[in-house]
């Protein structure tokens, strides 16, 4: 069976307690189930995961190698910032889905760029959670 893995950057353990004005009430919980169901429908496997940690995170990614066929990942404050996840991400090249929950278009200019975005097969956001599963049925159209 094959393998979809969904990786989650920082702060995301805190969706649902804070900030619901910009990133809604659900928790990252219920983003997971919500992934779950997709993958069951989509008759994939599927990895959750979130960290708080750039070199987690990078060890995930480079762990996908061998294991995934493709790649959905959520990067948060890190799709701004880090080249070192673009790396991780080029490196194993699969198929990379970058997805966020609010249309970070919309908000501080600093948002507007993204390491991964030119480096991914796609890119949503402004969906709300939903944008995820969208992520898992493009990536699975893919496989
Ligand atoms: O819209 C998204 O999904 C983001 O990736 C969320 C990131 C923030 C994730 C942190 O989420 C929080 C949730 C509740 C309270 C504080 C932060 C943000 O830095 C990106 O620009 C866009």
């Amino acid at each position: 069976m094959k393998t979809l893995y969904v990786l989650n950057g920082p702060n995301l353990n805190l969706l649902g307690s804070r900030e619901p004005e910009t990133y809604g009430h659900d928790t990252l919980a219920t983003i997971e189930a919500l992934c779950r169901r997709t993958a069951a429908e989509l008759n994939v496997e599927l990895v959750f995961l979130q960290t708080n940690h750039e070199g987690q995170m990078i060890d995930w990614i480079q762990e996908t190698r061998g294991k995934a066929q493709a790649l959905v990942i959520n990067p948060a404050a890190w799709t701004h910032t880090s080249v070192a996840i673009r790396d991780a991400v080029t490196a194993v090249a699969l198929p990379l889905f970058e997805v966020h929950i609010t249309n970070v278009h919309k908000r501080e200019p600093f948002r507007h760029h993204s390491y991964l975005s030119d480096v991914a097969h796609g890119v949503i956001c402004g969906f709300g959670i939903q944008g995820y599963r969208y992520a898992l049925m493009q990536a699975a159209s893919l496989l």
